[in-house]
């Protein structure tokens, strides 16, 4: 983490002296802007003739200004984006470090930061904007009419720049617009994987699938938001130097070419000051043209994230039936599985599982059971594996179905910096009966004794006993076991297993026990018996 705060800070530093550096020059050529005009003023009051090489110069230094302003502008704009990944990154890591009530205390703010600037800027256009449009507009409006009418071919001329700056920044801000949108996808893709996983935070931890949450998250981040936010940021560079190159330069501009037409003997030196005015007036309402049509963009594609992403609109599949409804048969059907670029793990597998049919899963290690238990679980998927349940298919379950449905204690015990029983009960609330029944289901009352608050001083048995009781205390219809009894003794097991089967039938719970114990075998009613492919 430190490594990487200084490599920000290292590219904080480099950049700041690479916007400095650029920004001298640009100023450097704007100082030889004013000159030149200066030295056409003197040149023209000398009775001297206009000489095409004064206007050779005055759009080179033009061009050096554009050139400065984007160099400036670039490394500027770039910074917001990395520095914004580093933070993410480091959030990511934070937020896979710490207990489970970081989700509920940090989450949901910092979600919200994520779409912090587009909310200010939707507001600001929708109060601010409106009134500087207008102003700006009959100030457009006068200046025109007024140049047009005191000096119509320095009007046509200058309006034919201006359109041409126009042109430019309008084919930039549609870009812009575009860009936009794939921003906000990108945030909203990212927003919604922290969101459901903030929902459903008791799941991840459960499941322990912190890898594959943050696996989505850091994809998303790395290959979805940081490009197409470099690009936008590109844009934006190329965008701001425009305006601040019409702003410099453009009055200025004016005034030189209002000072040509002087030594054509096509108007009165004195206009000249009333044009340089008006010139600084009219690149304003153009910028601001040009930056409403993003605004417009920004502004609907934000109000249709907001929609999807605040307002919670219930899933669909959970409206096809009832959300309460118990799990009466749950059917698994691989045609064929395999992770990208390996062979096939499971192939030809089909099986059904009922209410109260206990369920071994047996095979040697590496046969495929815990990719089994992840496709029943719905975190992995595959296009030939099918898992309904009670003829739902399972990938249209939502995850707040699943975790009151289907629960996974995982073979590796998970726990959480906080007493024994509020690892158990996470923060929810239990009868004191039931707490008791859970504990004595486990095994766990002498442990309770011994290390109620010290959960660090577990041993892998019991902390993975502390794992199923959480689970059991939620009374899923279905509870899948990965390896249960792998690290109890023999004595511990022979308490253990009648206790866990008479707590499931009193709470119609089903039972899938991927275990290599024979012991297990007095519980189940089936086996499942894969083979190493
Ligand atoms: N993410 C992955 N990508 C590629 N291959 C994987 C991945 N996860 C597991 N495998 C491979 O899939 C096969 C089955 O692994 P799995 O963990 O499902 O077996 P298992 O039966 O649960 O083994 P064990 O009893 O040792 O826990 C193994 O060969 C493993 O190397």
């Amino acid at each position: 983490m430190a490594g990487g705060k200084n490599t920000m800070n290292s590219m904080v530093k480099q950049t700041q002296r690479r916007t400095l550096f650029f920004f001298l020059l640009d100023m450097a050529c704007l100082y030889g802007f004013i000159a030149a005009i200066q030295s056409l003023i003197d040149r023209l009051s000398q009775g001297l003739a206009f000489s095409p090489s004064c206007f050779w110069v005055l759009l080179g230094l033009l061009a050096g200004m554009v050139v400065c302003g984007f160099c400036s502008q670039y490394g500027f704009h770039m910074l917001p984006v990395l520095g914004k990944k580093e933070a993410l990154e480091r959030y990511e890591r934070r937020l896979m470090a710490e207990d489970h009530s970081f989700f509920e205390t940090h989450s949901t703010a910092f979600c919200l930061s994520l779409f912090q600037n587009e909310i200010s800027l939707l507001a600001q256009q929708k109060v601010t904007f409106p009134v500087v449009f207008l102003y700006q507009s009959f100030s457009l409006i006068a200046g025109a009419a007024f140049l047009f009418f005191n000096e119509w071919r320095l009007a046509l001329f200058l309006f034919g720049l201006i359109g041409a700056c126009f042109f430019l920044t309008h084919v930039l801000s549609k870009k812009i617009a575009g860009h936009t949108r794939l921003v906000l996808d990108e945030k909203n893709k990212l927003f919604q994987i922290l969101h459901e996983n903030i929902e459903a935070h008791r799941v991840i931890r459960f499941l322990n699938k912190e890898a594959f949450f943050s696996a989505r998250f850091c994809h998303t981040l790395e290959y979805g938001l940081v490009p197409i936010e470099k690009i936008q940021a590109l844009l934006n560079a190329q965008y701001v130097t425009i305006y601040s190159i019409l702003s410099r330069a453009l009055p200025l501009l004016g005034a030189g070419i209002g000072l040509v037409f002087v030594a054509l003997g096509w108007m009165g030196i004195g206009k000249i000051v009333s044009t340089y005015a008006l010139m600084s007036l009219i690149q304003e309402p153009i910028m601001q043209l040009a930056e409403i049509r993003t605004q417009k963009h920004t502004m609907a594609a934000l109000q249709a994230t907001i929609d999807t992403v605040f307002v919670s609109k219930p899933r669909k599949s959970d409206q096809s039936y009832d959300f309460n409804d118990p799990i009466q048969k749950l059917d698994v059907q691989i045609e064929q599985f395999a992770y990208p670029g390996s062979p096939a793990i499971l192939s030809g597998l089909s099986f059904s599982i009922e209410a109260g049919r206990h369920t071994k899963l047996a095979g040697p290690s590496g046969a495929g059971k815990s990719t089994l238990i992840a496709l029943i679980m719905g975190v992995l998927q595959g296009k030939d594996a099918r898992v309904c349940f009670n003829g739902v298919d399972g990938s249209s379950l939502s995850p707040a179905w699943r975790s009151r449905h289907v629960l996974l204690v995982d073979q590796k015990p998970k726990w959480f910096a906080v007493s024994m029983l509020d690892n158990i009960t996470l923060g929810d609330s239990f009868s004191k009966a039931q707490i008791d029944e859970v504990i004595h289901a486990c095994v766990l009352e002498d442990v309770l004794k011994e290390h109620s608050n010290a959960i660090h001083e577990l041993s892998q048995g019991q902390a993975q006993r502390v794992s199923i009781a959480r689970m059991l205390l939620r009374q899923p219809d279905v509870l899948i076991l990965d390896e249960p009894i792998s690290a109890l003794d023999e004595r511990t097991v022979a308490l253990f297993l009648p206790r866990l089967k008479a707590y499931a039938q009193q709470h119609s719970i089903t039972l899938l026990i991927s275990s290599h114990n024979e012991a297990v075998d007095a519980l189940c009613a089936q086996t499942i018996a894969l083979k190493k492919a």
